[in-house]
């Protein structure tokens, strides 16, 4: 493989096998400029983890209509310390900035590795390359990580465990949303041994940003994605029909999406959001999404009791395949998704 970072410095313009055709209704909006009552919905950790009922159910309300109206979300007075949240993303930095053949140590083989160097999203199935570099680990359960630059197997070990919580705070609030038991979702997919992926991303200044994606429309694969960024907008989500920019500058956040596993145990309640990565001519951007799915052999079919008066929208899979299918595709859409269908 040959790193988009290695090639960019040399470029002046998109060479054609990263030059994408691009759609009518390709622009983005920012929200502001249309309507400022807009907002991306923001939810309150602390209150939802709250003591005080009233607080939290009111907080639980606040979470189901974003994952209802949205699929995508930021959450503030999270239990991740800043500190913790800089140095992961000064850890990714470093990586990126090993010699190629340092990182060339990392280039996994199968698509399930658990650590995985690589550029675009899949080059053995893709015409067009994306203007993105990556390095993917499976942390959980079991934790493996490159051994340099120093000290970020420990940050990004520390970092994936308090992400963890977080994300198991979302959920029991998602689960008892949905009606059910505040642990139905730990429970049933047996999230003790839940597949946690570790993604980064870098997309290098590109010299003509409107000819090249950093990561095509699709959906996440696992439960919830959190994400974070080095303070360069980039990330863009579909709703209701619009590409909206996400804003990059809420300071602490994390940027959460609801993934394909959410949509199937919950029948179609909430659904997976759409989202892209879009390039810039200046600066580079590194951004790190943190993906918390299912077990690997838990079999994932919408929740028993959303199905008593409501046929079911989805047919079982173990997460395992699913991931695997997804992975080894070309990136598209809700593509994989849409073969579940009943
Ligand atoms: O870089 C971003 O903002 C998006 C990354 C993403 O969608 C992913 O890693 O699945
Ligand atoms: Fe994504």
């Amino acid at each position: 493989m040959i790193s988009i970072k290695s090639q960019s410095p040399n470029l002046t313009s998109v060479p054609p096998t990263y030059t994408i055709t691009k759609t009518p209704n390709d622009e983005a909006v920012t929200l502001d400029h249309i309507d400022p009552e807009v907002k991306i919905p923001i939810i309150d950790f602390s209150l939802l983890t709250s003591s005080n009922p009233d607080q939290r159910s009111k907080t639980i309300a606040e979470l189901g209509r974003a994952c209802e109206d949205w699929g995508f979300f930021m959450v503030i007075n999270h239990c991740v310390p800043e500190r913790l949240m800089s140095a992961v993303i000064d850890g990714c930095r470093g990586f990126f900035d090993l010699s190629e053949e340092e990182k060339l140590e990392f280039e996994g083989k199968h698509v399930l590795d658990p650590i995985r160097y690589g550029t675009s999203f899949n080059t053995s199935v893709e015409k067009v390359f994306y203007w993105r570099d990556f390095l993917k680990v499976i942390v959980n359960p079991h934790f493996q990580f490159p051994n340099k630059p120093s000290e970020f197997s420990e940050i990004a070990f520390e970092y994936c465990k308090k992400t963890r919580e977080v994300v198991m705070g979302i959920l029991e609030g998602i689960s008892e949303n949905l009606g059910l038991e505040a642990n139905y979702i730990y429970k049933t997919l047996n999230l003790d041994s839940g597949v946690q992926v570790f993604a980064a991303n870098l997309y290098p200044p590109c010299p003509q940003p409107e000819l090249a994606m950093g990561l095509p429309p699709h959906s996440d694969h696992g439960l919830l994605t959190l994400l974070i960024q080095n303070g360069i907008g980039g990330l863009q989500i579909q709703h209701e029909g619009k590409w909206v920019n996400v804003n990059p500058n809420i300071p602490n956040a994390l940027l959460v999406n609801t993934a394909d596993h959410l949509e199937i145990l919950s029948n179609r309640k909430y659904k997976s959001v759409v989202h892209r990565a879009i390039v810039n001519k200046i600066d580079t951007r590194i951004s790190l999404a943190i993906a918390n799915g299912p077990a690997f052999d838990a079999v994932v079919s919408p929740a028993s009791k959303l199905v008593e008066n409501h046929s079911p929208a989805y047919t079982g899979m173990k997460y395992r395949d699913y991931m695997e299918l997804q992975q080894s595709s070309r990136l598209t859409g809700k593509l994989i998704l849409d073969r579940l269908r009943l």
